[in-house]
């Protein structure tokens, strides 16, 4: 990392917590990773390992060069406008992880003129696994960018996107995605049970067996549909199963439950950031 930079994690939830016990995990040091919550009972145990850890959002955002805002989207606009002020005063660098939450929008409720990233990350990020896809705003600088890509590169993949509609895009792919990866894992581990295995062995099976085509997918050079190819025996077992997920109409499932989640993003920014 260029520069280690001090980092506030507003929000001390799900994503907030995914995202810097990945960084730390990676070796980022603690004591430049600010959390703040509405809960000083959440906090307790970050401030006992040594994060800078305090309920009050204002003295993080002094302190940082880099604010990742993790609340959730309906309370976003609450949250910015009630630090506008010290937004304004130290003009930190604003990472918003909340989905729907438009750059415009997030800009206005923190006084303007405020340098802004759009980030869709995901949970994995706690295991060094995650993928976020990234917009900025014109006042974002070339160090700003890089700081931000380091940050979420230390805690899986980045992609830059083009234009910020493609965030919802990127939300429906992999910020929800992990989501539909364990919804298909509960499915086969019931599916195991139901075949004739102990729910233990289920799991552990199906479990691994994710595992094992996740990694085998992203180490080779051949594509999804050349690895199920090779397990296809014609004739053999994996087909029968295959057919039947195709006959029940897999791509079109798929794309309608993502095409749900893109539309959702978009009903978000319409109910929360157009008023
Ligand atoms: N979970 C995921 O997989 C992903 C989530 N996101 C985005 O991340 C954001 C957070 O989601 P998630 O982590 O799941 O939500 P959580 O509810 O787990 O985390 C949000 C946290 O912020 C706290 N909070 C609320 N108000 C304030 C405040 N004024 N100051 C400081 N903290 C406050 C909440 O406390 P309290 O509970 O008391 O309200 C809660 O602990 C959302 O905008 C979501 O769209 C993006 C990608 C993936
Ligand atoms: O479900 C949600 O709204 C958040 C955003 C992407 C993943 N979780």
């Amino acid at each position: 990392m260029t520069q280690t930079a001090k980092i506030a994690f507003i929000g001390a939830g799900n994503m907030a917590s995914a995202i810097f016990e990945g960084l730390i995990a990676n070796g980022y040091p603690v004591d430049q990773i600010w959390v703040t919550d509405r809960s000083e009972e959440k906090l307790a145990p970050y401030a006992a390992r040594g994060l800078k850890a305090t309920t009050d959002n204002d003295e993080a955002l002094a302190a940082c060069d880099i604010a990742v805002l993790a609340v959730k989207p309906q309370v976003m606009k609450t949250v910015v406008e009630a630090h506008r002020d010290a937004i304004q005063q130290y003009k930190p660098l604003l990472v918003s992880v909340a989905a729907g939450i438009d750059a415009e929008s997030l800009s206005n409720w923190a006084g303007d003129d405020v340098a802004i990233v759009r980030c869709m990350p995901n949970t994995p990020a706690l295991v060094q696994t995650g993928a976020s896809g990234l917009y900025a705003n014109a006042l974002v600088s070339e160090q700003q960018r890089q700081q931000t890509e380091e940050i979420l590169a230390a805690v899986g993949i980045t992609l830059w996107v083009e234009n910020e509609a493609q965030i919802d895009a990127v939300t429906a792919v992999s910020g929800s995605g992990p989501a539909y990866y364990f919804l298909f894992m509960e499915a086969m581990a019931k599916a195991g049970e139901q075949l004739g295995l102990d729910a233990e062995t289920a799991l552990k099976l199906t479990l691994q067996t994710a595992l094992g085509a996740a990694r085998m997918s992203t180490q080779s050079d051949l594509a999804p549909a050349e690895l199920r190819r090779n397990v296809t025996s014609p004739k053999g077992t994996t087909e029968q199963a295959i057919l039947s997920f195709q006959q029940q109409g897999i791509d079109e499932m798929v794309l309608k439950a993502m095409t749900a989640c893109r539309d959702r993003a978009e009903a978000l920014t319409e109910e929360l950031c157009k008023d």
